[in-house]
């Protein structure tokens, strides 16, 4: 076991999720401390300024590296565990281009500079080596939530909806870690929703989903958004966040457009279903999504099977991909798989990261 600490700067550029993790990267996770930082408005439009690789990308991934170590250090002090205990840090990064089919992925943050602020050894740049095999890049949290859906019922889905959205589909046959999984990402999460709330109310989310609780679907529009060529690829399938044109909805009233933009997350997610091997029994859901009621109902309803928070199997719904790239540092010190040919399209399974040592 090791004690590990995983960091991840999610699509929906929120801020900073920092875990504190004990684990062995293979059957066993054991969750210390978590907290999210903030990202303050200002440099969030910098780093909105990078997508697409474009911008002041230096300067912004040196800032995002200090607040990367800032983090690690408040999360310490929240822990009470002094750096010198700490084996890892996993550090995710945040992407700002991400083009599979050009074998192209870009997440910045500087892994050495992290290493030399915080005295810990950093793996990070856990994509690159998956893209240039020919692989998608992502998801790459799967791996994690089969180790955590060890004992649950099967076939499972866990859903994490975050900017983007991504399924891990565990199958009925084999058991740990040798279950089957299947992964992709399913189209948008909560970026378009929290796009079009920005531009209607300057909200930075539709909180509890109240906005589009009050609004009505506009059929016609979700028809277009879901006649998207994406839909109709199997897994696996990976995202940039912005993917999708929300032109359709341009024009409708807030409620609406926010009711239209949730439904549209609700239903390509229930449009994986007919990809997968068996329809799972039951979904658990985390990212900040789970967080929207109008979404979780939306969900239920087009699923037709139990739609569940990850707090009701005990894990920790706003943690979990920062614990999973603690997990995921591990496995790559240890050179063990971070994707399979069924998770990201990889033709064997990979490991990858960059290693950058303690000063
Ligand atoms: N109370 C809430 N009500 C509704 N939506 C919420 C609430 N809290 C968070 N969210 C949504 O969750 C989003 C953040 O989710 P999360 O932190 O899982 O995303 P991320 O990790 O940045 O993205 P990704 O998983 O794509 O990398 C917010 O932008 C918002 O849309
Ligand atoms: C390229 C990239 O950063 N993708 C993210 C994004 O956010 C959610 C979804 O799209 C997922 O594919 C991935 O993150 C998670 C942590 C993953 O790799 O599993």
């Amino acid at each position: 076991m090791r004690t590990v600490i995983g960091l991840m700067s999610g699509t929906s550029m929120d801020g900073i999720d920092a875990a504190l993790v004990r684990t062995d990267g293979e059957t066993r996770v054991e969750p210390v401390a978590f907290l999210t930082i903030p990202y303050e408005d200002g440099f969030r439009a910098e780093l909105r300024s990078c997508l697409g690789g474009t911008g002041p990308v230096e300067a912004v991934e040196r800032a995002l590296t200090d607040a990367h170590a800032d983090a690690v250090r408040r999360l310490l002090e929240t822990a009470g565990v002094a750096a010198p205990a700490v084996d890892l840090i996993g550090f995710h990064g945040h992407t700002i281009h991400h083009a599979p089919e050009e074998r192209r992925t870009w997440q910045i943050g500087d892994g050495a500079r992290l290493a030399a602020a915080t005295g810990i050894a950093v793996v990070n740049d856990f994509r690159s080596a998956d893209v240039a095999a020919g692989g998608q890049g992502a998801p790459l949290v799967p791996l994690f939530h089969r180790a955590l859906a060890d004992r649950l019922e099967r076939p499972l889905a866990v859903l994490n909806i975050g900017g983007v959205a991504n399924v891990t589909w565990i199958g009925r046959d084999g058991t740990g870690p040798g279950g089957a999984v299947i992964a992709c990402d399913t189209g948008p999460g909560n970026a378009l929703v929290d796009d079009w709330v920005l531009r209607q109310t300057g909200g930075r989310y539709d909180a509890g989903g109240a906005l589009a609780a009050r609004g009505r679907v506009a059929e016609g529009a979700l028809t277009t958004l879901m006649a998207h060529p994406y839909f109709d690829r199997p897994a696996p399938k990976s995202l940039d966040r912005d993917a999708f044109d929300p032109a359709p909805v341009a024009g409708l009233p807030a409620e609406d457009g926010a009711a239209t933009l949730t439904a549209f997350t609700a239903a390509s997610v229930a449009r994986i279903v007919p990809h997968l091997p068996q329809a799972p029994v039951r979904w658990l859901v985390c990212g900040g999504g789970r967080h929207n009621a109008t979404l979780m109902a939306m969900l239920a309803e087009r699923l037709g099977v139990p739609v569940d928070a990850v707090e009701a199997e005990g894990w920790d719904g706003d943690a979990l991909e920062a614990q999973a790239f603690a997990y995921l540092a591990v496995r790559s010190r240890k050179g063990l798989a971070l994707s399979l040919p069924a998770t990201t399209g990889v033709p064997r399974p990979m490991t990858g990261g960059r290693f950058h040592p303690a000063p």
